[in-house]
């Protein structure tokens, strides 16, 4: 079993919102590994941040993104760091991955204050600008298809995608 499509991107570039109108769309099941993750660890991901720290959230996602990969057939989102883990760059490979790419501007605008995002919580734009430029080669070397989002809304990118894939 394989996911429809499996979304990748950095925060803001629309995965979780993208993500639930092309499931729509294409008439499948939408799921989002950071609702896996907090399913998991009973609680939002912020808490798990704060209590247990970054590596222990990245070895949920690991194991979150791996379960999913394997058992999942529908629209899948990830997190925006689930590709820093080279195993999961792996099992990435043969799949459908669709990046969506977004500018520094966009994604400042589109995550505000960074709520909900530990990552952001201190000065979002610098963390953003830190985060976009260390992924950008990650989010390419895994993507088989790449949207671009900047300036254009979730419907019309859902279009595009269900046009492409
Ligand atoms: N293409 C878009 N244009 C404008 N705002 C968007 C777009 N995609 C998502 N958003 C908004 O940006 C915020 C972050 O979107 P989200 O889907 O959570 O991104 P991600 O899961 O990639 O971090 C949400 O408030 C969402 O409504
Ligand atoms: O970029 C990251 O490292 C993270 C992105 C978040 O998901 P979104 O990309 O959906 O915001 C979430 O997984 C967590 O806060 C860490
Ligand atoms: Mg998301």
């Amino acid at each position: 079993m394989s996911p429809r499509a499996v979304l990748v991107g950095p925060p803001g570039a629309g995965k979780t919102t993208v993500g639930g109108l092309l499931a729509e769309a294409l008439g499948v099941g939408f799921r989002d590994v950071d609702a896996d993750i907090e399913a998991a660890a009973g609680k939002p991901i912020p808490e798990i941040f704060f209590d247990d720290g970054e590596d222990h959230f990245r070895a949920l996602e690991r194991e979150a993104v791996a379960s999913a990969l394997a058992s999942f057939d529908g629209v899948l989102a990830l997190g925006g760091g689930a590709v820093l883990a080279p195993a999961t760059r792996e099992l990435l490979a043969g799949h459908t991955v669709v990046y969506l790419s977004v500018e520094l501007s966009d994604a400042v605008s589109r995550v505000g204050l960074g709520a909900g995002r530990p990552l952001l919580a201190i000065n979002p734009r610098a963390t953003l600008k830190y985060l976009l430029d260390q992924r950008r080669p990650l989010y390419e070397e895994v993507a088989t298809v790449t949207v671009v989002t900047d300036g254009r809304g979730p419907e019309e990118i859902t279009a595009e995608l269900v046009a492409k894939l």
